[in-house]
């Protein structure tokens, strides 16, 4: 590890360090037809290397301006994203190579999905040719770690809201002086989704993987994995849907979840003179059960480095 020399009563390591631009909001319309395209997102690019002597010195020699950073990823946008985990790598391998000092980095990105508004004026079925409503709710995420030569990709999103009316039902748990919750095998499942996932590496370096579709199929395994079957709880769901996808894609090595339990109280009608057979519920913000769960193939070890600065799960 670097040292500082220049007192030698107090010798001070440089421990782990990485700097760039945070948040760099880009939004990318192609426009070489009538009918554009938008790309939006928002991109973190920090650098990995050899910054001693910036920390020691005062020598800024080494260092890529995070204002460079956050113009490169303009720049690279100028010829279309793709998918954020390309437009990522394509980050990462710039920097390490334009750089001999810097060995590797952090690349983040966030990207809002926009869908067209529908147009009857017109008259296509398909929607309006260049005006956008921000779709759905949840944000795609990407994060890509370049160590050495060896790539790293975690995908992910937040706040898939999704609520099932029946076929869920909380049961068996064990009771003491403080339980008050009644059991029941019929009750609303709510959570918003917040996952993420990890490539393995050889899949990332041979190039096999689609990021765009492997995220429309991984989001849409989680929503089929959340609907189907019995819930006995939370924690089972989240097995469920992390079985989905792990079957499906075996370039996924593991699956981290977090969730909140978006507590759905029946309500007593009984004071009004009605009954309330499952159908008026009190949908409380606060507090929320927290079920946050890893999933990872049996030959993976469970930590990895790649997964270092994700808050948010256990
Ligand atoms: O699906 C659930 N998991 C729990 O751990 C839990 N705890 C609780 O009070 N309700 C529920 N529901």
């Amino acid at each position: 590890m670097a040292q500082n020399n220049s007192n030698e009563n107090t010798k001070i390591v440089l421990g782990k360090n990485q700097y760039g631009k945070a948040e760099v909001r880009v939004v990318k319309v192609t426009r070489d037809t009538d009918r554009h395209e938008i790309e939006d997102l928002s991109v973190t690019s920090q650098l990995r290397g050899d910054f001693d002597a910036a920390h020691f010195d005062g020598d800024n020699g080494h260092v890529v301006p995070t204002d460079t950073q956050k113009n490169t990823v303009f720049g690279f946008a100028r010829d279309g994203v793709g998918s954020p985990e390309q437009f990522l790598i394509r980050l990462a391998n710039h920097f390490t190579s334009e750089f001999g000092w810097v060995t590797g980095g952090r690349w983040e990105a966030e990207q809002y999905a926009w869908e067209r508004i529908s147009a009857p004026s017109q008259g296509k079925a398909e929607g309006h040719d260049h005006s956008f409503v921000r779709k759905g709710q949840e944000v795609r995420n990407a994060v890509v770690v370049k160590e050495g030569d060896t790539i790293q990709v975690i995908s992910g999103l937040n706040d898939l809201t999704v609520l099932k009316s029946t076929q869920s039902g909380f049961v068996g748990y064990p009771k003491d002086r403080f339980t008050t919750l009644e059991e029941t095998t019929d009750r609303i499942l709510a959570t918003d989704v917040s996952a993420r996932w990890r490539y393995s590496p050889e899949a990332i370096a041979n190039g096999s993987v689609d990021f765009n579709k492997s995220y429309d199929d991984v989001k849409a395994l989680l929503l089929e994995g959340f609907t189907e079957g019995y819930s006995y709880a939370l924690q089972h769901t989240l097995y469920g849907m992390a079985q989905k996808v792990l079957e499906a894609h075996p370039e996924i090595e593991e699956l981290r979840f977090s969730t909140p339990n978006k507590h759905h109280f029946l309500v007593d009608l009984t004071p009004f003179g009605l009954d309330n057979p499952n159908e008026v519920f009190y949908a409380a913000d606060r507090p929320y059960g927290l079920i946050e769960a890893n999933f990872q193939r049996e030959s993976i070890s469970a930590d990895n480095d790649a997964w270092d600065g994700i808050t948010g799960f256990c």
